[in-house]
């Protein structure tokens, strides 16, 4: 559990924000090699976000993992998935993703929704507006919105490819207080931790410097489709909206308390209308 009183900035980035969208990169919540989902993680992250719903706040779930869920349909043979099979992929592997978020946040007591992206969404503003509506009135009745990007139809050209960015798009959509990129690092390194043993945490950045953009590479993991420069431009879109962006281990057990008690993680804090100073809130519910 999280302490409410702790002088933390860390608690009070994370209590104080009315709106949260966070981020699930495919390596937490699907099995490359077994095809299935991380169920009991799953379990426990639900859990997490229940305490910050629960508290009044509002939160967004943006999900990857329906293409690693997929492509087990595929021979292996066919190494890394061309763009046919990968759209095929995420198609079986999204219907197995919404279910297991459905039922878990049933289980605690919630609703969802399930909202599927594409960049017209928000290049074209008729259709940004109408998503705008549509996922305010969600979070009105309560249900929580579960996105993906829509990669069945998703086209090469105009695709996102990564749901960093995606995620970002979206907090800057709906003026979320904080984005929360939960991954399989700790935050931002100063060269991939994965690569080199000489790789030291940053734990805090305010503006985004050539330095900082040279310290990011691609994902190591082969799964995950952004690595940390897609992190760094969902950064730069996330701080200029205003909001706040946290970088952060998903899979420790409760990994939003985690954040919340001062865990490892890298924030990224805008210069301004940032609510670091609003006071924490207990909000009625929506
Ligand atoms: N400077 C860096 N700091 C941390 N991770 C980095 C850095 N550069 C590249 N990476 C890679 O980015 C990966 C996280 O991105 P990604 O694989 O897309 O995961 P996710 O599924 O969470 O989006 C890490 O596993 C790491 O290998
Ligand atoms: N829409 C894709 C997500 C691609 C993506 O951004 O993956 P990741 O870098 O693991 O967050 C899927 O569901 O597989």
């Amino acid at each position: 559990m999280f302490i409410p009183n702790s002088s933390k900035k860390e608690c009070r980035l994370m209590l104080s924000a009315r709106r949260l969208i966070v981020k699930i990169g495919s390596t937490l919540i699907a099995d490359a090699e077994t095809g299935e989902i991380h169920g009991p993680w799953l379990e426990r992250l639900i859990e997490d976000v229940v305490r910050f719903l629960k508290r009044g706040q509002e939160v967004i779930i943006i999900t990857s993992g329906a293409v690693t869920l997929g492509s087990c349909h595929f021979t292996r043979s066919d190494g890394l998935l061309g763009i046919g099979k990968k759209q095929a992929a995420a198609a079986i592997g999204q219907v197995r993703l919404m279910l297991a978020f459905e039922q878990s946040l049933k289980r605690n007591g919630f609703g969802m929704g399930q909202v599927l992206l594409a960049r017209e969404d928000f290049d074209d503003q008729h259709r940004r507006g109408n998503l705008r509506s549509t996922l305010q009135q969600l979070l009105k009745v309560g249900a929580v919105p579960v996105l993906n990007e829509n990669d069945t139809t998703a086209a090469v050209e105009t695709c996102f490819g990564d749901n960093d960015r995606l995620a970002a798009q979206v907090a800057q959509l709906l003026g979320a207080d904080l984005l929360i990129l939960l991954s399989d690092v700790d935050g931002l390194f100063t060269e991939d931790p994965h690569r080199s043993s000489s790789a030291r945490l940053v734990r805090e950045v305010r503006r985004i410097t050539p330095e900082i953009e040279g310290m990011a590479a691609d994902s190591a993991s082969g799964r995950g489709s952004g690595g940390m420069v897609t992190k760094l431009m969902a950064a730069r879109i996330a701080m200029d909206a205003g909001c706040i962006m946290v970088i952060a281990k998903g899979k420790e057990p409760c990994p939003l308390t985690a954040i919340a008690n001062g865990g490892t993680s890298t924030w990224f804090l805008p210069q301004v209308g940032s609510p670091a100073d609003r006071p924490i809130g207990q909000w009625k519910r929506p």
